[in-house]
């Protein structure tokens, strides 16, 4: 079992009349790369810079590594990166310049501050732009860059707010190949996103926020299992024997007549939808339209909180 890098227990903040966070708890262990799901204004920025010791919360704990964590203690945040959603470059200089600068404020310096700022041009794919000034980058290419600075100094622990906002779909290649292969060197990684496939993607488990509350907290598997998949079925004419068999299918939970077409719970999507089909054929119904619909974490997500995550 590994350990807990993260405990966020109980934690509280309010902005005036706004409560941000409502009792939040939720625990992130070594090696995870963790996903952070919820729509615009949920709290995922105000939880992140709390854990980032950036803002003090109003009530509940952070620890981090172990220890009790707030934001006078420097000595943790050494361990810790953050790449926020605003963009924090210097346009004026290169960027081989921007990384060295925050190499430096995390007390890099010499032949492996260079080696550091080389790799980490490499590890974004922007070698060939280094001695570019960044006000001439692309949304894409300032966003890798920017990640780039967030792990400059090796931190245990990363946490990517909204790391793909305002990027291509090339540049968002990049961004979730080097988070995978940051998590793969042992890195653990709080990924926080409005974008389900996102999250879906990258994160084996993940936390869903909405309104200042953790709605769930589970691996994906886990949180697809609270909902049956579906089958929606429409047939020409159905007769007694199919009536009769669909409902006794193997892997068939429930199956009802619903405006004009069947509706099939079942747990196995994949597994019933040829047996409905090969029981058509054999007691001679025909088959015009079939929606399989396996569970998703969008429609989890709108089990959880009443609403779909969308802009
Ligand atoms: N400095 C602040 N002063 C007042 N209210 C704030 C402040 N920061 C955030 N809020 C409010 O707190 C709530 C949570 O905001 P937060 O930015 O943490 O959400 P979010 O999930 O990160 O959303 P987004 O993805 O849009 O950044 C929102 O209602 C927001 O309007």
């Amino acid at each position: 079992m590994s350990r807990p890098v993260l405990e966020v227990i109980h934690v509280r903040k309010s902005y005036g009349d706004t409560v941000a966070l409502d009792d939040v708890s939720l625990t992130v262990n070594e090696g995870e790369l963790f996903g952070l799901l919820g729509p615009n204004g949920a709290g995922k920025t105000t939880l992140i810079s709390i854990l980032c010791g950036l803002l003090d919360a109003d009530g509940g704990e952070v620890r981090l590594f172990g220890q009790t964590f707030h934001r006078r203690r420097r000595d943790l945040r050494r361990w810790i990166g953050l790449a926020s959603q605003e963009l924090a470059l210097y346009p004026d200089l290169t960027a081989r310049e921007n990384l060295r600068f925050f190499a430096r404020l995390y007390g890099l310096e010499g032949s492996e501050l260079e080696s550091r700022v080389a790799e980490m041009l490499q590890a974004v794919g922007l070698e060939e732009r280094a001695e570019e000034r960044v006000a001439s980058f692309s949304g894409g290419m300032k966003r890798r860059l920017h990640l780039a600075a967030a792990i400059v100094h090796r931190p245990r622990l990363l946490f990517l707010d909204e790391p793909t906002t305002g990027v291509d779909p090339q540049s968002r290649n990049y961004i979730f190949e080097l988070i995978r292969t940051l998590n793969r060197g042992g890195m653990t990684i709080v990924y926080t996103s409005h974008y389900l496939e996102e999250v879906e993607a990258l994160c084996p488990r993940l936390a869903i926020l909405d309104d200042g509350r953790l709605r769930a907290c589970d691996t994906l598997p886990r949180l697809l299992a609270l909902l049956d998949g579906q089958l929606l079925l429409t047939v020409e004419q159905a007769n007694r024997d199919f009536l009769e068999r669909l409902p006794l299918l193997p892997g068939v939970k429930n199956a009802v007549q619903k405006d004009g077409r069947w509706e099939i719970l079942t747990d196995h999507v994949a597994e019933v939808l040829p047996r409905v089909v090969r029981l058509a054929a054999e007691v001679g119904v025909q088959i015009t339209a079939i929606d399989a619909r396996p569970p998703s974490l969008e429609r989890v997500f709108l089990h959880l909180t009443g609403r779909e995550l969308r802009d």
